[in-house]
């Protein structure tokens, strides 16, 4: 049966992970272009990992405030299904990429607290999708990938989003049962949390976080 919560496996460096990923029943791989993370892979990696990925499994290449240079080279060489913006980019800079490169977007969004919240709507105006990501604690190398969830609650009560939205920060087989079933996300995103240490995934992990992840679903009426 298909998994009714889509799962993105994100921060994958090696074939062997990706086919585990795919075999798992995820719908979206990541490769990460970020020179700080541990996770980070070269075009000509990226590029061996795309052509491998089994069709009906999207590739995402996230970025992290990356130019119109830097976007040109990464869509010119590698074949992607949509580009993950996890930086600071604005409202504007997401319609730019949108139009530049024709691929669909979806913009990372940090929260802490409930004041991040309403930033969110100008997003989901211009993104195609929207990632709901823990802010990254102030001084931290990296803008994503750290493995801290923040208070889901915090998206219970959220008025409706008119965009698909995935939910990531500190997920792991343990946990994200709960945290679909507290903010009724249909998509979750996943790093360090199938990882045995930061940057080496663990595909032992794989199967049981996309099982989790689908603990709680609602049955479909078909
Ligand atoms: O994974 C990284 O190294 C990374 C680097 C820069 C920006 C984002 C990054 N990862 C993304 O962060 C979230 C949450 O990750 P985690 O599960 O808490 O480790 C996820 O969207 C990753 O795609």
């Amino acid at each position: 049966m298909k998994n009714s919560v889509s799962v993105k496996i994100c921060g994958l460096s090696s074939a062997a992970d990706v086919a585990a990923a795919a075999k798992s029943g995820v719908a979206y791989v990541g490769f990460v272009f970020f020179a700080k993370s541990p996770r980070n892979v070269s075009f000509e990696q990226a590029r061996a990992l795309a052509v491998d990925t089994p069709t009906g499994v999207a590739k995402v290449a996230l970025t992290v405030n990356a130019d119109d240079a830097f976007l040109d080279a990464l869509t010119a060489q590698v074949p992607l299904d949509m580009l993950q913006l996890h930086g600071s980019e604005t409202p504007e800079r997401v319609s730019q990429v949108k139009t530049r490169y024709g691929l669909p977007v979806m913009k990372a969004l940090g929260v802490s607290d409930a004041s991040d919240l309403p930033a969110i709507d100008q997003y989901s105006a211009v993104a195609d999708q929207l990632l709901i990501d823990a802010k990254p604690p102030k001084g931290a190398d990296l803008p994503g990938g750290n493995g801290l969830a923040f208070d889901w609650q915090l998206l219970a009560d959220r008025k409706y989003w008119t965009r698909p939205w995935m939910l990531a920060g500190g997920l792991t087989a343990e946990n994200v049962a709960d945290a679909v079933r507290l903010t009724r996300a249909r998509q979750v995103d996943v790093s360090s949390g199938v990882e045995s240490q930061p940057g080496t995934k663990d595909a032992r992990l794989f199967d049981a976080f996309v099982k989790a992840a689908n603990k709680q679903s609602i049955p479909s009426l078909l």
